[in-house]
């Protein structure tokens, strides 16, 4: 592909339909064992070439974006600066960021920010990295962001940071509840390790009911196989989410979860019409923030099609 002037790619957030922690690392990072799934809540990255400089500048928009730091510790001007010191890079790249994933959420916000710079820097810059390449530079980049690029539904081991596509048929409907403020993800490994430090920790492992309900398509025997071992540290920090879990539960959700290591709940509705339901009820509670619906599962990082692109 030959370089373009302006790139936008749409990057999707994730949750976790199982994940398992273990015991931590000499390195600090836990492995886990998780199934991840990609939703229909996106981040849209736009790249600007500028060939004045090598500057990396980022703004944000839309709905999160006062949350978004805008220096050199944004995970997309990361992305995009590991590119350049990789690939001896001299032209800069001015980002854009639309916001409609929760900053903090539990949902990978940032992680798919840069796993969409590395897709549109590359075509920027006609770099013709490959995807193995890419996924290597994601890596890299924080333990979510290689399965950011693959999107869809996909085992994840090692720190999370290994992935391998899974077989899911049909389509989940999904609604989120985004809470006020958020959870730093570290706090929240941390605060599993203090809950438990006594009992043995298993290696971590995926149900297999959970890939045979994938498998199936059913909301209903994937209701009864999701898991989250971050759950409980998450509502230790934040016991309020507990009355969210059950309000939606109330309301006639098939199962509710925490996203990852949260604040965000989410709920798996029996169909679309049943998750409109749901999310007009928590959006009446007054229990969260904002709420959201969305189809799962859905392609990772990928390039818009112009006009977009023009
Ligand atoms: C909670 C999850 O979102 C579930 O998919 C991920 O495990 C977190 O992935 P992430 O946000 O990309 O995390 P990273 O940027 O790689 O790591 C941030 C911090 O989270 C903790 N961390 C993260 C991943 C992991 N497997 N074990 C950890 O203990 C570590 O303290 C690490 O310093
Ligand atoms: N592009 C970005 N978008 C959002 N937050 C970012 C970004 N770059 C860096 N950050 C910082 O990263 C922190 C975590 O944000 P993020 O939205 O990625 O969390 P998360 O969704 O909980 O992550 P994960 O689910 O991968 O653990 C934020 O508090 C913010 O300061």
């Amino acid at each position: 592909m030959s370089p373009s002037a302006e790139v936008t790619v749409r990057s999707p957030a994730k949750i976790n339909l199982g994940l398992s922690v273990g015991p931590p690392r000499p390195d600090g990072y836990h492995p886990v064992a998780t199934v991840y799934q990609a939703v229909a809540l996106y981040d849209d990255v736009t790249a600007v070439v500028r060939d004045d400089d090598a500057a990396v500048s980022v703004e944000a928009v839309g709905d999160f974006a006062a949350d978004v730091p805008t220096d050199e510790t944004n995970l997309a001007v990361r992305a995009a600066r590991l590119l350049q010191a990789e690939y001896d890079v001299e032209e800069g790249v001015a980002l854009t960021i639309r916001k409609t994933i929760p900053v903090a959420g539990g949902m990978a916000g940032g992680s798919t920010d840069a796993a969409a710079t590395l897709v549109a820097c590359n075509r920027l810059w006609g770099l013709q990295l490959s995807q193995t390449e890419l996924q290597n530079l994601a890596a890299e980049l924080g333990s979510d962001v290689p399965f950011c690029l693959v999107g869809h539904t996909a085992l994840g081991h090692g720190r999370g940071e290994q992935v391998t596509e899974v077989m899911s048929r049909g389509t989940f409907h999904w609604v989120f509840a985004i809470a006020e403020g958020g959870l730093s993800t570290p706090a929240v490994y941390g605060e599993l390790d203090r809950l438990r430090p006594l009992r043995r920790v298993e290696s971590p492992e995926v149900r297999p009911e959970l890939l045979t309900a994938l498998l199936s398509g059913r909301a209903d025997a994937l209701a009864v196989a999701l898991s989250n071992d971050l759950q409980a540290a998450a509502l230790s920090l934040r016991p309020e989410l507990g009355d969210t879990l059950q309000f939606g539960l109330d309301q006639g959700a098939l199962a509710a979860q925490i996203s990852g290591s949260g604040p965000t709940c989410l709920f798996l509705a029996a169909d679309s019409r049943s998750a409109v339901d749901l999310a007009v009820e928590l959006a009446e509670s007054g229990l969260c923030r904002m709420v959201r619906q969305a189809e799962a599962p859905v392609p990772g990082a990928r390039i818009l099609p112009a006009p977009a692109n023009r």
